[in-house]
């Protein structure tokens, strides 16, 4: 298996070497050059398989003999430690939560499977490679984690100053060690653009490695699909036809929950959620995909005006509009309403929800209005206690705080302030 770039397809890569570089040389995302669909058996006994041994079956394709089948197994065995339930909310909707791993956002799975993929790569090597990773909320605390002390890897986060949450922002200030974070005077979509400016400066290049921690990276992206295996895994004995609603930002988790789809997994439809970020919404109404300054929001891991995925969802429906409307619709909705809906699924089934997640609700709700009797599945992406404030407003309560935050919250937050480009480029260059 190789990747090729979605900019020009003539240079093919092994799966290695898209890890490592992150984005191709002409900047292009990294995309597989096919995908075999797993075997009908695959599917008919996914009851009796153990989550490693899907996520095994279903990856192993894309990384090849890159890295041998044991170890493959030993990792995916170590970043699959957590469960993944699906929780019935009403008659067919359930929520997938994605919420039980050490950062509590499902951004967990992809950054440690990165983050052991970098490690084995790199055994043996003498070299440094930095980390340039941009977040909105959840991968920034994610990564941090996924990569703390790992041998030859330096972490530089880049995050809008106040636009995430005070416990997201814990995550990735205060770990310390190999981690550092940058404080962005902006929003979400230029911590991005100056990453990928830093991908394009041949100056910097030629002092340093550098990959991306973000959904653009292969080994970050491809992990993802393994949520709707194991959606699949328990909802399949209904009997019914699933539709996904995914909260959407940068839009990489949905799109492996389309590549799940290519490999043979049943799906009825897709459902991308958005809040008023609505670059996609947009795109399937008018098919003009126009990027805007993204604003802020409740829903801050969806503040996005540009989603880097969504080159790769049209790739795979080779630029026709009409096959990708057939498989995917997208809303968007306000803060009021996502403030509505997490009052109105507390109160009729007690459930208590994320604002990313009442979105997904949202999307998958809007979806059933003219298709109802399917079973919808709305993915739960981070636990409500990230957003407490918001919560406690809408709801009146405060959820508990699991461990896995108690321990960020009496740690100081130790983050560089920067503006612009050159201020990055300085950091990375230790001017
Ligand atoms: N929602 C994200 C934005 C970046 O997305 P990624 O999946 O490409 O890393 C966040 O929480 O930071």
């Amino acid at each position: 298996m190789k990747f090729y770039s979605l900019n020009s397809q003539a240079q093919k890569v092994p799966f290695k070497e898209a890890v490592i570089a992150g984005i191709a040389p002409d900047k292009g995302l990294y995309f597989p050059e096919f995908i075999e669909p797993l075997p009908d058996s695959f599917f008919e006994r996914i009851e009796e398989l153990s989550n490693t041994e899907i996520a095994f079956n279903a990856i192993h394709q894309f990384v090849s003999d890159d890295i041998p089948n044991d170890k493959l197994k030993e990792i995916l065995t170590k970043i699959l430690d957590f469960d993944f339930p699906v929780v019935e909310i009403e008659d067919n909707v359930a929520t997938l939560e994605l919420f039980h791993g050490p950062t509590m956002a499902f951004k967990d799975v992809g950054a440690r499977f990165m983050a052991h993929c970098l490690g084995y790569f790199s055994e043996g090597e003498n070299s440094q490679v930095t980390v340039l990773v941009a977040t909105s909320g959840d991968t920034g605390g994610a990564v941090a984690n996924g990569f703390l002390g790992v041998d030859g890897v330096k972490v530089v986060i880049l995050y809008p100053s106040g636009k995430v949450s005070d416990i997201q922002e814990r995550q990735l200030t205060t770990l310390g060690q190999n981690i550092t974070a940058l404080r962005v005077d902006g929003t979400f979509d230029d911590c991005q653009k100056m990453v990928k400016a830093a991908f394009l400066d041949k100056d910097l290049l030629a002092h340093m490695k550098l990959t991306s921690a973000n959904s653009i990276n292969v080994a970050r992206w491809l992990p993802q699909l393994f949520y709707f295996l194991f959606a699949y895994k328990q909802a399949k004995s209904k009997g019914k036809e699933i539709v996904f609603s995914v909260p959407s930002g940068n839009f990489g988790n949905i799109c492996a929950g389309i590549v799940a789809q290519k490999l043979g997994m049943p799906v009825k439809h897709f459902v991308a959620a958005t809040n008023i970020n609505d670059t996609v919404p947009e795109f399937m109404k008018t098919g003009e995909y126009r990027p805007k300054a993204s604003s802020a929001t409740i829903s801050n891991a969806m503040d996005v005006g540009d989603p880097s995925n969504f080159v790769r969802i049209r790739h795979l429906y080779q630029d026709d509009f009409e096959l990708l409307g057939k498989n995917l619709s997208s809303y968007s909705f306000s803060d009021a309403e996502t403030k509505k809906a997490l009052s109105h699924i507390h109160k009729t089934s007690g459930y208590l929800a994320d604002p990313h997640g009442a979105v997904g609700y949202l999307g998958l709700k809007k979806y059933q209005e003219n298709n109802p009797n399917n079973y919808g599945i709305f993915l739960e992406t981070a636990h409500p206690v990230k957003f407490l404030p918001v919560v406690r407003k809408a709801l009146g309560i405060v959820p508990e705080i699991p461990p896995q935050i108690q321990k960020v919250m009496d740690k100081e937050k130790k983050s560089i302030p920067i503006k612009v480009y050159d201020e990055l480029k300085r950091y990375l260059l230790g001017r």
